[in-house]
């Protein structure tokens, strides 16, 4: 069986609900795919501390972790298999410092599925499409 890696992202909401899509500053593990912000969840932590965290670093802000986007997503690449949780956030502030990313872009909603999306993120993409933002409580 290969090498599982348990990892979260963050479907990032802003104040008109455009969707926050990232692209890594290192291409060499998913090229220039689209993705979301996140990581691998460490040994102890849950998938809402593993996000915290993750967001922390990458953006050096605070977030609010809400409910998750879908079921968890599983997809093999040679490296191992993803198994990819997304759950909708909202920040403390939009004003996001990129410490991690080469390339970021708030996403209208319709707009989502233009994106060429990392394999495992792509069902994600599409779920995120299909829902009713206003009814979030986040
Ligand atoms: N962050 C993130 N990783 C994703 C997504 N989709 C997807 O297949 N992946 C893969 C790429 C990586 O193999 C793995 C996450 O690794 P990572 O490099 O982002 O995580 P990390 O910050 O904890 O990594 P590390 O350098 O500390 O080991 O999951 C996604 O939407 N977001």
């Amino acid at each position: 069986m290969s090498k599982q890696i348990q990892v979260v992202g963050a479907a990032i909401l802003n104040d008109q609900n455009q969707i926050l899509a990232t692209q890594r500053a290192d291409a060499r593990v998913l090229g220039q795919q689209w993705e979301f912000p996140g990581g691998k969840i460490k040994a102890g932590e849950t998938p809402e501390q593993a996000l915290t965290r993750e967001l922390e670093e990458e953006f050096s802000v605070q977030a609010q972790v809400g409910p998750a986007v879908g079921p968890t997503f599983k997809h093999e690449y040679d490296f191992g298999t993803v198994n990819l949780t997304v759950y909708y956030v909202r920040l403390a502030s939009e004003d996001l410092r990129l410490m991690a990313h080469g390339k970021v872009v708030w996403c209208e909603q319709t707009q989502l599925g233009k994106l060429d999306w990392a394999a495992t993120d792509r069902q994600i993409a599409e779920l995120i499409g299909q829902e009713d933002l206003t009814q979030l409580s986040i």
